[in-house]
């Protein structure tokens, strides 16, 4: 599990650490690591460092200021340096020093000879001649987009971009990005992941993410945000013991389909029957399309007659009306952990006294996509998903998986996961089915709701990935990969928690 920290937490940290450690040994050990990178990125991609070409691109604050050092440090390995300065005025004065007595130089973004986007005729040049350029125009302290001469500067790169602690234009807390933003091949940050590194657009615009301690990272405290990795899904996704039978592993009920939406009954109660050894049940009116497809499952078509279980997923297409109400009330009366998905989402939006019916001591966990979310949040979805989830979260007292390319998971006492699947394979139609079926297989087994969730949409979005690059189909497996159906998807999840279970094993 890797942590996640908030710009305030991680600048609470630096104060802590600068107790200790003056604050420009702080940044040159900040800018030190990000000359490593440029370095060996050099290395990689023009056979070598001396006689190479850096530019800076270098705002007003600290981010600047480590830029403007690594610029130095780079001089020192024979590399050409030249600093775009966006505000000559207010870059980091020790940091241009440094980097001047290194032999760098440093010019402005807007100078003589510009053109008509403002761009002065040395900053063009070296942006020309540049084989890497580094992104010190904001960090931590960024708000908004790019402004128009960083954007223009941005825009006329063509070589990779090394970003100082995140690419500029993303705002630093969500990920968002709402106007020109740098697109980093490279991003070296400090201390530990903040947001915009793992959600959303951010995500994306980060590229590779490497970080460095730089003495900070023990002084953040407990992160708030928390990121899955293969190997904690693997070392716990439940299999069977050489004690255990069917009912040990966990038995689920699935409530789902109708007469005329069967295919949400296949597709969830298909999931939960691949996702863990235990026992799977079904109740619904899509019991004999289940039962041939999934000729292992328990089906009935009343919920009444289903049987005992250890956890239910309810909702895909069991509508909101009369029928649909009915099964819902059943399935929140049991007492058992509760997947609601689709259209019992719907259902406890509109429906209050629905509410009545949760026995308040089982887990709830509430998957919305971002229309059902607005149902239940009352307001559309902002920029900051993390903290909506996590407010929506509280106020209901469930866990809530906010669906998304980047999954937003929060639990009612504050925790989140997040999964940065960095790829949309999953948005296909049925792909929420095959999650609720996951999480109610998990959730029978007795993970807990947070964790359930998260190795539930980790494994999903790797077997979507599985899918659409054709690892499962006969043929060589596509670098490029190619749109899949939700069955395709389903068909992939044991392929998908072997990679998982894999990545666990000791190397
Ligand atoms: N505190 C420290 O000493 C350390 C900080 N470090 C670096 O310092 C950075 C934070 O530095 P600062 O707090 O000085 O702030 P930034 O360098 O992030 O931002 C500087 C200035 O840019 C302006 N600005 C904000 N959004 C803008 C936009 N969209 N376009 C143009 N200008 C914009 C702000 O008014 C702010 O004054 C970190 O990201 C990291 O790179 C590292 O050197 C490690 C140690
Ligand atoms: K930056």
């Amino acid at each position: 599990m890797q942590g996640v920290w908030t710009p305030d937490q991680v600048r609470e940290a630096e104060q802590r650490l600068f107790a200790r450690t003056p604050e420009p040994a702080v940044m040159r050990r900040a800018a030190h690591a990000v000359a490593v990178q440029c370095a060996r990125l050099l290395s990689e991609q023009t056979g070598g460092v001396a006689g190479r070409r850096v530019a800076l691109l270098v705002g007003a604050g600290n981010n600047g200021g480590d830029a403007l050092w690594a610029g130095a440090f780079l001089r020192r390995r024979g590399v050409g340096v030249t600093a775009v300065l966006l505000a000559p005025d207010k870059a980091h004065p020790a940091g241009l020093e440094g980097l001047r007595r290194a032999g760098g130089r440093a010019v402005p973004a807007e100078g003589a000879g510009a053109d008509t986007t403002g761009i002065g005729a040395e900053a063009a040049d070296a942006l020309e001649r540049a084989d890497l350029v580094v992104d010190g125009i904001v960090g931590l302290s960024a708000r908004g987009a790019l402004r128009p001469v960083a954007a223009e500067l941005v825009r006329r790169v063509i070589v990779p971009i090394v970003a100082v602690d995140l690419p500029s234009g993303v705002d630093p807390t969500t990920g968002a990005v709402d106007g020109p933003a740098v697109s980093a091949d490279l991003t070296v940050t400090f201390g530990g992941l903040k947001p915009c590194h793992v959600l959303g657009t951010g995500a994306v615009r980060s590229g590779e993410v490497t970080t460095v301690g730089i003495g900070v990272t023990e002084e953040l405290p407990e992160p708030e945000l928390s990121l899955l990795d293969a190997a904690d899904i693997g070392e716990n996704w439940p299999v069977p013991g050489p004690e255990d039978d069917k009912y040990s592993t966990g038995v689920v009920g699935i409530a789902a389909g109708s007469a005329t939406y069967p295919g949400a009954a296949v597709l969830a109660t298909g999931a939960a029957v691949r996702a863990t050894a235990g026992m799977v049940r079904y109740a619904g009116p899509a019991a004999d399309e289940v039962r041939a497809r999934w000729p292992e499952t328990v089906a009935t078509g009343s919920i009444g007659d289903a049987g005992r279980v250890q956890a239910w997923s309810v909702g895909p297409g069991i509508g909101t009306g009369a029928s649909g109400r009915d099964v819902l009330r059943f399935v929140l009366e049991s007492g058992r952990p509760v997947c609601a998905d689709a259209d019992s989402i719907t259902i406890l939006a509109e429906d209050e006294a629905m509410w009545d019916s949760r026995d308040p001591d089982a887990p709830l966990v509430l998957t919305p996509h971002a229309g059902e979310f607005a149902r239940l949040s009352g307001a559309e979805l902002g920029a900051d998903r993390v903290g909506e989830a996590r407010e929506v979260a509280a106020r209901f007292d469930a866990f809530v998986l906010l669906k998304g390319n980047t999954t937003v998971i929060a639990a009612p006492d504050g925790r989140v996961l997040v999964n940065d699947a960095r790829q949309a394979w999953p948005a296909t139609a049925g792909s929420g089915d095959v999650l609720t079926g996951l999480i109610g297989a998990l959730l029978a087994t007795g993970v807990e709701p947070l964790l359930t969730c998260g190795y539930a949409a980790h494994v999903h979005s790797l077997a979507a990935e599985i899918a659409a690059h054709g690892a499962t189909a006969d043929g060589p497996r596509s670098e490029a990969g190619a749109p899949i159906g939700a069955s395709a998807l389903l068909d992939a999840v044991p392929a998908a928690i072997r990679a998982v279970r894999d990545a666990a094993l000791p190397s």
